[in-house]
């Protein structure tokens, strides 16, 4: 196999490749970029204008998806997976990944869209590398743009795998879209309402580029993710890069949970408590009139919310940051 196919070992060992561009059997160019950013192109002829982002390990220690994206690297550079999209592989935070930390200093999935400019120490100058590297692959016209941004979650889930589809002003989401990550297995779609400084909120507000989070399941150390099964992803995934994707129906949707989010709860000192025992699942219901946190000055959480859910309880987060979301059951009318 060709050495630039072992993209994670490389970055494991934080070393930088001999050669920099390889070209396949197939005549498919692969071109390391930077740490853990490797760009592989088709062969004009065969090249279908899809432009695919694939990205993980934002968050070290999340490492199924690591796993999934250096699976379908090395059958690329093995000439078994030919593709027909130009694609741009990621893995987020090597440093974090190496230390099997979800991050060294500070989350990079919270240093997006201008937050890095605020801050500094390694992991903000690597948001803005990501940035920088996301906006050059996504720069060339007339093509389309997709990004997937591979994760895991910190606790299990009454719904193992969902995705999270950011908000732009004017923009609506894409019942096209959904349908694909039904096809790929998402049982869920959480609507965003609002801005973010996640790194999918990024590509698809500043870059135009179809983009969304997708958990997979509950994150564990490499070698120990037989519990996280991504094989619809990772066929789907097969077949976008391939471009053999059946055509998708609106039926496709059928099944699919969608989700807007209610609240986020922020919070705001180190007087912060929620109020939700430690090993919570992700959507665990939450019933009207009940105290979800209480932070400084009294302020309290209270659910107002019929079939109220929680996702993402952490109250271990920095002061000014998400320590969860209190999502709602929604519908499909708004959709494009
Ligand atoms: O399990 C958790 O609490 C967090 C899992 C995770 O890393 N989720 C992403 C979601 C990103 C988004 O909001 O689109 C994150 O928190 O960064
Ligand atoms: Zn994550």
């Amino acid at each position: 196999m060709l050495a630039l196919g072992k993209l994670l070992e490389l970055t494991l060992a934080g070393r930088e490749p001999a050669e920099k561009t390889q070209l396949t059997v197939e005549g498919v160019r692969m071109r390391w970029l930077s740490e853990g950013a490797l760009e592989v192109r088709p062969p004009e002829a065969r090249d279908n204008g899809l432009d695919l982002l694939l990205s993980a390990g934002i968050h070290g220690n999340e490492t199924a998806p690591i796993e999934l994206l250096d699976r379908l690297l090395h059958d690329i550079a093995r000439g078994d997976l030919k593709p027909r999209a130009r694609i741009l592989f990621l893995f987020g935070n090597p440093e974090a990944i190496r230390k099997g930390e979800r991050f060294v200093e500070q989350d990079v999935n919270r240093l997006f869209n201008g937050r890095h400019e605020q801050s500094s120490g390694s992991e903000a100058l690597r948001a803005c590398e990501l940035e920088r590297l996301a906006a050059s692959f996504f720069s060339l016209p007339d093509r389309q743009r997709l990004h997937y941004d591979l994760h895991t979650a910190i606790r299990g889930s009454k719904i193992e795998q969902f995705a999270l589809y950011p908000w732009k002003e004017d923009r609506q989401h894409s019942r096209q879209e959904l349908a694909r990550l039904r096809a790929a297995g998402m049982e869920a779609v959480l609507l965003q309402n609002k801005p973010s400084i996640v790194f999918s909120a990024y590509t698809y507000d500043k870059l135009g580029a179809e983009a969304f989070t997708l958990e997979l399941g509950k994150a564990r150390p490499f070698g120990q993710n037989s519990g996280v099964n991504v094989s619809l992803l990772e066929a789907r995934l097969k077949q976008i890069i391939e471009g053999t994707e059946p055509e998708l129906t609106e039926a496709a949707l059928d099944g699919l949970q969608l989700y807007s989010v209610a609240r986020e709860i922020i919070k705001h000192s180190d007087s912060f408590r929620l109020n939700l025992p430690a090993d919570v699942e992700n959507f665990s219901e939450l019933e009207v009139g009940y105290l979800l946190a209480e932070d400084i000055a009294n302020t309290r959480w209270i659910i107002e919310e019929e079939g109220a859910r929680i996702i993402f309880p952490n109250p271990r987060v920095k002061n000014g940051l998400r320590a969860g979301i209190l999502v709602v059951p929604t519908t499909d009318e708004n959709l494009a």
